[in-house]
């Protein structure tokens, strides 16, 4: 049996303002960094070490590992980056307020945008400065390929193949991981490892900052998976995320 454990960042400022942020690059806020400690301090008590951690080029993501390994007493923990690994491009949406959105367009609409699996939100234009394509951290990504949107099966066709052939070979060596990214890439993820039918995935919600943990047999396919929180603690916390793309009456 093998056991890896899945991570969401923290509040990022675009969290707490309701923004829609996709590859934009936020930082966590003072609660966001507060809830990567605690998440850090749970694995502890819970007895979690790992060999290897994977993350995103995103600094929410890319901080929240480094206070969870904080907590660990394991900053020196080997770490490989991968924007395979990034939240899901939001697009044109990008900066836009979630809630200001959902009076203008509807719920039903944003939560198509937020939530579905093949429904992708606006494209970014050519020429607009949210398609950070010189940006150093994307040199390995050719410029054709870099998202002007995506839906979750976008993110669930550039996420797989990372998993296969970098993530999968480190587990199958004994390696104890442990993966820090987002709400979207990591419902990629679940997706793929449950076989979650495109319908349901809709009711799909990862909480901020919330350690999950997948055990997975010889072919790792998932045995069980569940959170280190108490159940209604996550129960809340997805209840909020969810909650996001409502229009405020
Ligand atoms: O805006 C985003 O990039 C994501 C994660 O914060 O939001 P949502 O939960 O709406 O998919």
């Amino acid at each position: 049996m093998y056991r890896i454990v899945l991570l969401r960042h923290g509040e990022s400022t675009w969290n707490q303002e309701n923004r829609f942020t996709g590859w934009t690059d936020v930082d966590l806020t003072e609660k966001g960094v507060e809830e990567a400690r605690a998440a850090g301090r749970l694995l502890r008590r819970e007895g979690y070490t790992f060999d290897l951690a994977f993350t995103s080029v995103l600094k929410r993501a890319n901080k929240t590992l480094n206070l969870v390994l904080e907590e660990l007493d394991a900053l020196w923990l080997p770490v490989e980056h991968s924007w395979r690994l990034n939240e899901r491009s939001y697009g044109a949406l990008q900066g836009a307020n979630k809630a200001d959105t959902a009076a203008r367009f509807g719920e039903d609409q944003v939560l198509a945008w937020r939530r579905s699996y093949d429904v992708a939100p606006p494209p970014l234009a050519e020429g607009d400065e949210r398609l950070t394509m010189n940006d150093p951290r994307y040199a390995s990504l050719p410029r054709a390929q870099f998202p002007r949107t995506e839906c979750l099966k976008d993110t669930v066709v550039r996420f797989v193949p990372y998993w296969e052939t970098v993530i999968v070979p480190q587990i199958l060596a004994g390696r104890r991981i442990l993966i820090a990214a987002h709400g979207n890439s990591l419902r990629a993820l679940v997706k793929y490892l449950d076989n979650v039918p495109d319908e349901d995935i809709v009711g799909l919600e990862i909480p901020m900052a919330q350690p999950l943990v997948y055990e997975l047999d010889a072919n790792l396919r998932p045995i069980k998976s569940y959170y280190l929180a108490d159940e209604e603690t996550i129960r809340a916390a997805q209840a909020a995320v969810a909650a996001q793309g409502k229009a405020r009456s």
